[in-house]
């Protein structure tokens, strides 16, 4: 059967080998297809190549019959609706190695054309003018530099940078300070990183956390005359908020390869003389471009006869017959796991999972895996799978232990997961109840009984009378309904717990409102 696949963005001819070379496989370019085109046609197809360009969403994907399989060359896959491509029963997979030397590379070069003004030099001297005194820059040596996510890209950047004799500050949850110490950089929490840093660079995935991780507080935070550098993703800083903080010459320039609305031909910032800005090119180059051509077209190929492949972002892994008998622990396993990791204070170190009742009669590996995933997946984003997340886990240093034990507490089932980290053990156990679903049933040593759905809080408070009533009117005051509510304590008159489920989402501000209550000592929101 001979395959026809589609690549509507421009592909390093050199990476497209693989798919040349293969039998049964017929390719077409649709660089310079509009999105309308795109949807017309793609019914035609069985794969689809694609860089950051083109928008894989809904619309197209549904559109797409014969789709098979969707490949992204590079990291990133904000521009493909995963959701959409899963219910479709279309695989989508990446190339999260081949581009990220590429991109530190072009970080420091950013770094270095910031510091040194080179960008307004040339275009001076492009003008015809002379002038020395106005583009004095400012050395690297022994400034700091201020990460903000230290995975791969972060990572290697850090690495150059200490080549230019800078002094390292990085701020990522997965990072412990064993960790830092071992690569003789400085642990920070992201404040620390604002408060320590002449230059910040971005290097995390645009999250739902990290959506506007430099706003107006941020800036707000840095010291004055810093430099900020986005070669991630357009969004992790509120581009208004930066306009301003340099403006007010709180920022003294920054240099983005990102932006929140690409492409334009017009941006405010760029009016800016202190604004420095590549089109994102951070993986633009030869060796980038072929290298992650090659690794999705290799797995395009690999998925069309039928093969693993290697970097997959979406996949279920567990063969159908296996996933049928454990599916709905799965989901649960999923659930605590992402639950668990809205308690953690500190990089996670060690995650232990105690499976009891029938659960510990069943395969465990799988449900292991998904517990794994909604752990990870709150800072890795979407690309963590089954597949990958026992192997993210580990590359991070963190230690995954199986447990099979016959303490049930009185459910036929119950999985239980500990995190631990460098001052704290955190808890949550859950079970299927019968006819009921799932449900967590112990937040650490507490005994709760929550549907793991939804939008949650979770709030740590005196046990004294009233705090319930005035944790009620705030919510009132902020519009935000109680659907279900839980209350338990250690002793009276101790630590208690809440935990609620409300018809929305809580901002991060209404959460710090919150804890200015004086009953209350944290308060967490998860979206489940
Ligand atoms: N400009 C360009 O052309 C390119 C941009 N990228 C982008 O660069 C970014 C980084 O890519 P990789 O290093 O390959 O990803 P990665 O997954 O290896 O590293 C991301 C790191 O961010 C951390 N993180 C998540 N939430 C965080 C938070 N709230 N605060 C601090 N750290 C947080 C994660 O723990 C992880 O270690 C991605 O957004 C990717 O799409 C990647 C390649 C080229
Ligand atoms: O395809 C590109 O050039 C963009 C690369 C990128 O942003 C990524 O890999 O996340």
């Amino acid at each position: 059967m001979a395959f026809k696949i589609l690549i509507s963005d421009p592909l390093s001819e050199e990476g497209m080998y693989p798919l040349l070379q293969a039998e049964n496989i017929s390719i077409e370019l649709a660089t310079d297809w509009s999105q309308e085109k795109l949807a017309n046609q793609i019914t035609e197809y069985d794969a689809l190549l694609v860089r950051s360009q083109t928008q894989v969403n809904r619309e197209l994907i549904t559109k797409a019959t014969n789709l098979k399989i969707i490949g992204r060359a590079g990291v990133g896959v904000d521009n493909i609706d995963l959701d959409a491509a899963t219910e479709h029963g279309i695989i989508v997979v990446n190339a999260p190695n081949g581009n990220t030397n590429s991109a530190a590379e072009h970080t420091m070069a950013m770094i270095m054309a910031l510091s040194r003004k080179i960008p307004q030099a040339y275009l001076s001297l492009m003008n015809k003018q002379w002038d020395r005194k106005k583009y004095v820059g400012t050395e690297l040596k022994n400034k700091t530099l201020g990460i903000i996510g230290l995975g791969r890209i972060g990572a290697e950047v850090a690495y150059r940078a200490k080549g230019q004799r800078m002094n390292i500050i990085a701020y990522d949850p997965f990072l412990t300070e064993d960790q830092a110490k071992k690569m003789d950089i400085q642990y920070g929490s992201v404040d620390e990183v604002l408060h320590a840093a002449d230059f910040i660079t971005i290097h995390t995935p645009l999250l739902k956390e990290t959506r506007h991780l430099l706003n107006a507080d941020a800036f707000h935070a840095v010291k004055p005359g810093v430099h900020i550098v986005n070669c991630a993703r357009g969004g992790i800083i509120d581009e208004d908020a930066l306009y301003h903080a340099i403006q007010s010459k709180k920022v003294a320039g920054a240099a983005l390869d990102v932006f929140e609305e690409e492409p334009f031909y017009d941006h405010p910032l760029l009016e800016l003389p202190e604004v420095i800005a590549t089109p994102h090119l951070g993986a633009s180059t030869f060796e980038a471009q072929e290298s992650v051509a090659i690794d999705v077209s290799e797995d395009v190929i690999r998925f069309l006869s039928g093969e693993a492949v290697r970097n997959p972002v979406n996949l279920p892994s567990v063969p159908k017959d296996i996933l049928s008998q454990i599916e709905p622990y799965f989901h649960l396993a999923e659930k605590l796991g992402h639950f668990l990791i809205h308690l953690a204070n500190e990089p996670v170190e060690e995650i232990n999972l105690y499976y009891s009742g029938d659960l510990s009669q069943t395969k465990i590996g799988p449900i292991t895996r998904n517990t794994i995933k909604g752990l990870l997946t709150r800072h890795l984003g979407e690309h963590v799978n089954d597949v990958n997340a026992l192997y993210l886990a580990e590359k991070r240093g963190i230690t995954v232990n199986e447990n099979k034990t016959s303490s049930t507490q009185g459910f036929t089932n119950l999985l239980k997961v500990e995190i631990i980290t460098k001052s704290e053990k955190r808890s949550v156990a859950g079970t299927l109840l019968n006819g009921l679903g799932p449900r967590i049933v112990k937040m650490d040593h507490y005994s709760v009984d929550v549907t793991p759905k939804g939008h949650l809080l979770v709030i740590h408070h005196k046990d004294q009378p009233g705090v319930i009533g005035k944790m009620g009117s705030f919510l009132a005051t902020q519009e935000i309904n109680i659907a279900t509510m839980q209350v338990d304590r250690a002793d009276i008159g101790g630590e208690a717990i809440m935990v609620m489920s409300v018809d929305r989402h809580i901002e991060e501000k209404e959460l710090r409102a919150l804890e200015q209550l004086e009953e209350i000592h944290d308060a967490t929101a998860i979206d489940l």
